[in-house]
């Protein structure tokens, strides 16, 4: 046995020793303490142990097999431990599960490989991850860490990335919290709720059966791009009420400019953010910032002078909070931009990314069981009879589940200190469910890297194994909107079209402003 003693003061604590014998002959599995484990009488000592005693020459002489630590894993001794600490690399490093040295090959990684990017890391330190940094995050696949997440008080977390505002606008949902949070979401909950979607239904299809009836054989569409259109039709006209034709494509391409000039770069290294004397990408994105919120502004005077509709704007038009108090028209030009950016790329790169799947080689089968299901409808169905179907519906989550858009939701940073899996955060970390890690867990989805709607027909999923849309306090406000189109689009256009990639090159996916999307745009031949 491993005597737990007199590393960082361990030899104080029975079920340290345990867990030395746990880790050292495994080596790579890091994995997180699971919260069956008795509570460590010092939690802090205790977990030092299960990362850092394999390499510590202390275990050695104790005639275990040691593994080499994996490349990426800090060759920790109190020494460096403390190094770091003092520099602030890893700041609170001792309460925190383990992670790789640096965060930067991992944000080149997620770059290149977004979907597929955790799983080396997921490898060597188990589904529970912290990444160092200012502060430092802790993604976890764990459904048991991200139910605590989700389940916890909302109250606990904050929104991380607050300079997002330059992109979303400050007084965003996305961006705000607490009491505030709670008040914005409160009003803007009701145009989203499931039941309005019958609303929506009737412009989605119609839409969708316009482009389609454009297309024409042996003519090469690029999804992403002509999906995105296509969505953003449906935001104008279903959130925006912009229904004339002229109207449409001037904000259209307003928004289109704002949304397609979110580089990830700037995105993610706020450094990058400066006007340099009105040249380079962030001044560009300014000047076209400007020119939509004067849009969005006279939209919002407009919409406040004509009669109730039933679009989006409207409805936050005549929302009121408990106290009477309307959104004022700053806050809902945010929310407007908020929604259009959350809502129209996501939604478009979703239902590339099915079209991508059902029309690999591999996938056949399900192709041609959702056509036989789409085959069964008459020739006009309305869309709730589409909306019923349920291998359309499989379909649907099974893509969102095999492509996650956001394989890492923004991050909520810990406001007190939070119990995660048996580590105890302190406050100012920020906390991630890793979507990417939990759609790809053997033990949940067996074969996890194959397409198989069937999954969604065999077994439910509870909302911390599948999170397309996050969830808690936070869950994705347009979920029921998007799952809602994502059918609509694709029943449509398939029942119409036959389709065949235009090459078979496998896609890894890409980044795209905050999402995953498909590198190549989805070619596809008009069959
Ligand atoms: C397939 C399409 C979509 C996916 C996969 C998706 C995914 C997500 C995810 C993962 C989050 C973060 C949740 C969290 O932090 O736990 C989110 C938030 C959000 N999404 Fe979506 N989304 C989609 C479409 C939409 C649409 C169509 C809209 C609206 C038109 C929308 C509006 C929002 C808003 C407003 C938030 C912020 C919610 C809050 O902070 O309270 N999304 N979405």
């Amino acid at each position: 046995m491993v005597p737990a003693g007199s590393i960082d003061g361990v030899d104080t604590f029975p079920d340290a020793a345990r867990r030395v014998d746990r880790w050292c002959p495994q080596g790579r599995s890091m994995v997180s303490t699971p919260s069956s484990m008795p509570p460590a009488g010092s939690i802090d000592g205790a977990r030092r142990v299960d990362r850092w005693c394999r390499h510590l020459p202390r275990c050695r002489p104790q005639g275990r097999s040691m593994p080499p630590a994996p490349s990426s894993m800090p060759p920790a001794g109190n020494f460096t431990l403390l190094c770091r600490s003092v520099l602030g690399i890893m700041a609170p490093m001792g309460t925190l599960p383990p992670g790789p040295r640096s965060s930067l090959p991992s944000l080149v990684r997620y770059l290149r490989d977004p979907i597929g990017c955790m799983q080396p890391l997921t490898k060597a330190y188990g589904a529970t991850v912290t990444f160092p940094g200012k502060p430092a995050l802790v993604m976890t696949g764990d459904p048991a860490g991200i139910k605590a997440i989700y389940t916890a008080d909302p109250d606990t977390f904050a929104p991380l990335n607050q300079d997002l505002g330059v992109f979303i606008g400050p007084r965003s949902l996305i961006l705000a919290g607490g009491a505030e949070h709670k008040r914005a979401r409160k009003l803007m909950m009701p145009p989203f709720h499931g039941a309005r979607m019958r609303a929506y239904g009737e412009q989605m299809v119609r839409l969708a059966a316009q482009r389609a009836e454009a297309f024409q054989v042996g003519q090469t569409l690029t999804m992403t791009e002509l999906l995105q259109e296509l969505s953003l039709d449906v935001i104008l006209q279903v959130v925006f009420g912009v229904t004339e034709r002229a109207a449409m494509k001037t904000l259209g391409a307003l928004l289109l400019e704002i949304t397609n000039g979110i580089s990830p770069l700037l995105a993610l290294v706020p450094a990058l953010r400066h006007e340099f004397g009105g040249v380079g990408p962030y001044a560009r994105f300014l000047a076209r910032r400007r020119r939509l919120h004067a849009a969005l502004d006279d939209l919002i005077q407009k919409g406040r002078a004509a009669r109730p509709r039933e679009d989006v704007l409207s409805l936050l038009l005549a929302a009121r909070a408990e106290d009477g108090s309307p959104m004022d028209d700053e806050e809902i030009r945010d929310q407007l931009l908020l929604l259009v950016v959350a809502g129209h790329e996501t939604t478009a790169i979703a239902m590339a990314w099915a079209l991508y799947a059902l029309h690999r080689p591999e996938n056949a089968a399900a192709l041609g069981r959702l056509r036989d299901e789409l085959a069964t409808l008459g020739p006009e169905p309305a869309p709730e009879e589409l909306a019923k179907l349920s291998y359309l519906e499989a379909v649907c989550n099974e893509t969102l589940r095999r492509y996650p858009l956001a394989p890492a939701p923004a991050p909520r940073k810990l406001l007190r200190p939070f119990e995660l899996l048996g580590y105890d955060l302190p406050a100012g970390v920020g906390v991630v469910p890793a979507i990417s890690v939990a759609h790809f867990r053997e033990d949940v989805y067996p074969d996890p890297m194959r397409f198989s709607p069937e999954r969604f027909l065999d077994r439910t999923y509870s909302p911390f194994e599948f999170l397309p849309y996050g969830g808690g306090a936070r869950r994705c406000l347009g979920a029921a909107m998007a799952s809602h189109e994502m059918k609509l689009v694709l029943g449509t256009l398939l029942r119409r079209h036959h389709f065949r990639l235009a090459s078979p090159k496998p896609d890894p996916g890409a980044v795209r402003a905050a999402n995953a999307g498909p590198r190549y745009g989805v070619k596809m031949i008009v069959g």
